[in-house]
């Protein structure tokens, strides 16, 4: 699914965002990525969705190269991926259920099925009574679940979540939680970063990739 060979990455400015990070992660995988703030959480997940290449060594996502001369295959690739970064990229003006479909329209999925499954996912993120509501009337932890519901929406083989659980109250962190560990039945992998370690200490389940000035300092079952 994903495989990290001796990645660097080094920002323009010179900044060395990742160091020799060696990874592996399976199909059907639950992982979190933690660490301290600009450990390089959110770098290592820009490389997977290919948002930056590797300065050095080899990536492969979904058996994609990650490389700049493959910039036309990975933008093929992203179509099976979720993400939802920090900047949730909801259009104004629409409603949280046409945001969760737009995303949809673009795939293979049969136009008779997007609708149901939009309010599927929106259920999922205990959001169904704000389907009618344009997004701008959504608070910051409802935005965050919309973009969430647009990620499961898609059926990914692969969701990239930086720090999902942020802006959320417990109760509503746990069930972003929940919900996106129950993917993994989906065979869908799961990659999230977070701070929120107090919410993931009691988590039978998943790999935690710990990441401290851009290296893996641990790495264990949860
Ligand atoms: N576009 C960029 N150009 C230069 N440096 C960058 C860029 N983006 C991030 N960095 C730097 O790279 C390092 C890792 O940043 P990153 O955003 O990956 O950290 P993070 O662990 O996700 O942090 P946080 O938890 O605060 O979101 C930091 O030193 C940051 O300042």
């Amino acid at each position: 699914m994903i495989e990290a060979q001796d990645v660097c990455l080094r920002y323009a400015d010179g900044t060395m965002a990742l160091n020799n990070i060696d990874l592996q992660i399976d199909p059907g995988e639950m992982v979190y990525i933690i660490g301290h703030s600009g450990s390089g959480k959110t770098s290592l997940l820009k490389l997977l969705m290919g948002m930056e290449y590797p300065t050095s060594g080899t990536l492969t996502v979904l058996e994609q190269p990650m490389r700049e001369d493959q910039a036309m295959n990975i933008r093929r690739l992203r179509r099976m991926i979720g993400p939802v970064f920090q900047e949730f990229k909801l259009i104004k003006g629409r409603t949280a259920m046409e945001n969760v479909m737009l995303g949809m329209r673009f795939l293979d999925i049969h136009p008779n099925t997007i609708k149901e499954d939009a309010m599927n996912a929106l259920i999922k993120v205990g959001l169904e009574h704000k389907a009618l509501s344009p997004v701008e009337n959504l608070s910051w932890g409802e935005s965050q679940r919309v973009a969430i519901a647009r990620a499961v929406a898609r059926k990914p083989a692969l969701i990239l979540a930086d720090e999902p659980t942020g802006n959320l109250d417990t109760d509503n962190a746990l069930n972003i939680l929940e919900l996106l560990t129950a993917l993994k039945d989906e065979n869908t992998t799961v990659i999230v970063t977070t701070h929120a370690t107090h919410l993931i200490d009691n988590k039978s389940h998943g790999k935690l990739i710990q990441v401290d000035g851009g290296r893996i300092c641990c790495e264990r079952l949860g």
